[in-house]
């Protein structure tokens, strides 16, 4: 299980001197290939050997978006927890979601129902993406048609960590969405959040002035 870890992202987005900071978490079934992605995607390398993931990896990765700077912090855990609930606080202020599936095990692919029901449960509003990994190993499989998720809209890619293909587009695109949803959540109490962590940013720049009756800025507005 997933380790009480209570990383809360924009704690050390002055430390990486960022202008935003957001939370990616990766799922899917043991094997399928979420920490190949993540190498893949971090370090543009591929060790074939399997070593399944221990618990809990973060990722720290710092890019530019739109001349922003954004810590993305990715949350990998290990897909074998599948019958357990994973913890609350992996999913605890997460902004963009990756579901994995391996296309030449189907039982990965029919799971991903599991996944998002439990992904849905602690996250009703984040964007998600179904990604269909390992299609070096069968390059014809990009021709079937993959349809879950089509009904929710989540955007679907076909990918290699193997080979590469895809793999930075759909990790940039995933931080764009995550970084979209930060600043316009659809999440109500995740809305309350964005507008407490602008009231503290906005403290610690000093815009804000004691008032005539002596309190400091504005309260944020909590209807
Ligand atoms: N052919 C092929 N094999 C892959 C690809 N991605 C991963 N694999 C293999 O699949 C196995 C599992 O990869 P991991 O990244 O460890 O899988 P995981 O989803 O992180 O697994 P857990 O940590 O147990 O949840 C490894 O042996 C990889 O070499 C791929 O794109 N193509
Ligand atoms: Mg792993």
């Amino acid at each position: 299980m997933a380790g009480d870890i209570s990383s809360v992202p924009g704690m050390d987005q002055k430390k990486y001197d960022a202008d935003e900071q957001v939370k990616i978490i990766i799922l899917g079934d043991s094997a399928v290939g979420k920490s190949k992605l993540m190498q893949r995607f971090l370090m543009d390398e591929y060790r074939p050997q399997q070593m399944s993931t221990y618990a809990l990896t973060l990722y720290k990765h710092k890019t530019t978006v739109e001349n922003k700077t954004v810590v993305v912090d990715f949350w990998d855990t290990a897909g074998q927890e599948r019958f357990q609930s994973l913890h609350p606080s992996y999913y605890h202020k997460a902004h963009a979601c990756i579901m994995v599936f391996d296309v030449q095990r189907k039982i990965t692919y029919k799971n991903l129902a599991n996944w998002y029901k439990e992904l849905r449960e602690y996250r009703p509003e984040i964007p998600c993406c179904v990604v269909a990994n390992k299609i070096d190993a069968d390059p014809k499989v990009t021709q079937r048609s993959f349809n879950f998720g089509k009904k929710q809209g989540l955007d679907f890619y076909f990918v290699s960590a193997a080979a590469g293909t895809n793999v930075v587009k759909m990790y940039r695109e995933m931080i764009k969405s995550a970084l979209l949803y930060k600043q316009n959540p659809s999440d109500f109490m995740d809305e309350v959040m964005q507008e407490l962590e602008n009231f503290e940013l906005e403290k610690k720049e000093g815009v804000s002035e004691p008032d005539e009756d002596g309190v400091k800025g504005e309260s944020p507005e909590l209807e």
